[in-house]
């Protein structure tokens, strides 16, 4: 499968295109936001809402960030070559993965907090979610990835190469996804090259091992969470998230 630079470019090109028009929130909007922390009373308010009601705050607000996962992956080329059928198998369980990893652009590591709801929150902010490990574990995701100070088009790329990846299950036809994933790795390749970064490549694919353990431990909490909740979870979740991980 010949890759002239030409059409690496132009995938590269697309891709991070792509990314910039579906990020939510430009870099220098965050930033300007970033020291902008929740009052003691603004906190109190948030640990106060029962279980259910901060879970629901919770999936809409990433419900948001899904929508535009969706959107990102609508506009890489080779993914939408592939079947209707492959597209939502990708995006079933890569849509959480991306937005964890675009969640390194909401977070302050200077003070541990993440963007939520217009400022910057802590970790003691989702104490009402009664899953201490889970957000644990998303803080110290973010701070891994923000740690490879990635640019916009290096992060475009991986998000792109998390997303398409052959081993997802229910895959119909596994080659095409395959050579799709290929094509983003060398892409991806080409970048760090020319950005002089190539030793990136090999903490990239530690972070996607990483990534999937954090998604599966989502994953459980929602399962728990489900079961805990039934009539939030199957009529006050939006459709998509409930669709995408239930
Ligand atoms: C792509 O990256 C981002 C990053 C931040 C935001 C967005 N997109 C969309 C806009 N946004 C708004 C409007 O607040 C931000 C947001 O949702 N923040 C936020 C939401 C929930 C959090 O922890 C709870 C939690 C985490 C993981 C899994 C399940 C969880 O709970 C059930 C932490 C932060």
């Amino acid at each position: 499968y010949p890759h002239s630079l030409r059409n690496i470019d132009e995938l590269c090109a697309s891709i991070v295109r792509s990314h910039r028009e579906t990020s939510q929130y430009r870099l220098e909007e965050l930033q300007a936001l970033k020291w902008k922390l929740f009052s003691r009373e603004e906190i109190q308010a948030y640990q106060s809402k029962t279980v259910d009601e901060m879970w629901q705050h919770c999936a809409v607000r990433l419900t948001d960030a899904v929508q535009y996962v969706v959107e990102f992956a609508k506009h890489i080329p080779g993914f939408r070559m592939l079947s209707q059928n492959d597209q939502i198998a990708l995006l079933k369980t890569g849509s959480m993965e991306v937005v964890l990893v675009r969640m390194c652009r909401f977070f302050n590591t200077e003070n541990n907090t993440v963007f939520f709801d217009g400022k910057f929150a802590g970790t003691e902010v989702f104490k009402s979610l009664a899953c201490g490990d889970l957000i644990a574990a998303v803080f110290d995701f973010a701070h891994g990835m923000c740690a490879l100070k990635l640019t916009e088009q290096q992060l475009a790329l991986f998000s792109a190469l998390v997303l398409i990846n052959a081993d997802r299950p229910s895959l119909e036809d596994r080659v095409r996804v395959q050579r799709v994933h290929r094509s983003v790795e060398v892409g991806l390749t080409h970048i760090l090259h020319r950005d002089n970064h190539d030793s990136l490549l090999h903490k990239l694919y530690q972070r996607m091992a990483v990534l999937r353990s954090l998604c599966s431990l989502h994953m459980e909490k929602l399962r728990w969470f489900s079961q805990r909740y039934p009539l939030t979870a199957h009529s006050l979740f939006p459709p998509l998230y409930k669709e995408l991980f239930a």
